[in-house]
């Protein structure tokens, strides 16, 4: 028999919020001010580009068109939101059962960690200036790439190694079905969610530990 979750790892895009925000606001809003950005940003952001083959503007963009989950892509993103955020033109979606969830499992004492392709900082302020307020003091972690890639088992291994935890102990809550399957390969609890109620074991976070 599965033992209760001792501890809980969300997914973002698909799982805490929608997809369209971030394929139709995050990723537009990251692609249109990029090159301003690096221009006025260029102390910052050089240590960024050295990680980038080519003409890094050119590469970058390419890889926004591809949908890359590459580390120096998702953390000049992050940089880029922060503005967005800080100027009031971004505010993070999340769909009504997340913040519900959040404060379920904050008052049973289950922890609840984030790992997202998006950067740890674009995690943070996607929470910290979502619809419903400042979700972070209902957040007790964040992983991102640099943990290792989502589709992959030592990924979630890890991960819990960090946490402390056995991995049964954690369960993972995803859109994407190779994820899910990454995490169980590893050990560790997890379960498909579609927010369209089609393929999913759950549509909502209200069906996880309810
Ligand atoms: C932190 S919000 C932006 C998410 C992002 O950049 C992305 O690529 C989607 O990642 P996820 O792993 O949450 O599906
Ligand atoms: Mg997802």
């Amino acid at each position: 028999m599965t033992q209760a979750p001792r501890a809980i790892l969300l997914d973002i895009e698909g799982t805490t919020s929608s997809i369209a925000f971030v394929t139709d606001v995050l990723f537009p809003y990251a692609r249109t001010h990029l090159r301003a950005f690096v221009a006025a940003n260029a102390g910052r952001v050089a240590p960024i580009l050295a990680q980038v083959p080519g003409d890094p503007v050119e590469t970058l963009l390419r890889w926004m068109d591809e949908d890359r989950k590459e580390t120096p892509l998702k953390a000049l993103q992050g940089m880029i939101w922060a503005e967005g955020y800080a100027s009031g033109a971004l505010q993070g979606h999340v769909y009504p059962d997340t913040p519900d969830a959040l404060h379920r499992w904050q008052a049973r004492g289950i922890p609840v960690r984030i790992y997202s392709s998006g950067s740890i900082e674009a995690q943070k302020l996607i929470f910290g200036h979502s619809v419903a307020g400042d979700l972070t003091p209902l957040i007790s972690g964040y992983f991102d790439m640099t943990t290792g890639p989502k589709r992959e088992a030592g990924s979630y291994a890890a991960i819990a190694q960090a946490t402390g935890l056995a991995v049964g102990d954690m369960l993972f809550v995803s859109d994407i079905q190779a994820e899910v399957d990454a995490a169980r390969a590893a050990g560790m609890q997890a379960l498909l969610i579609d927010r369209d109620g089609r393929t999913g074991e759950v549509s909502s976070l209200a069906e996880v530990l309810p």
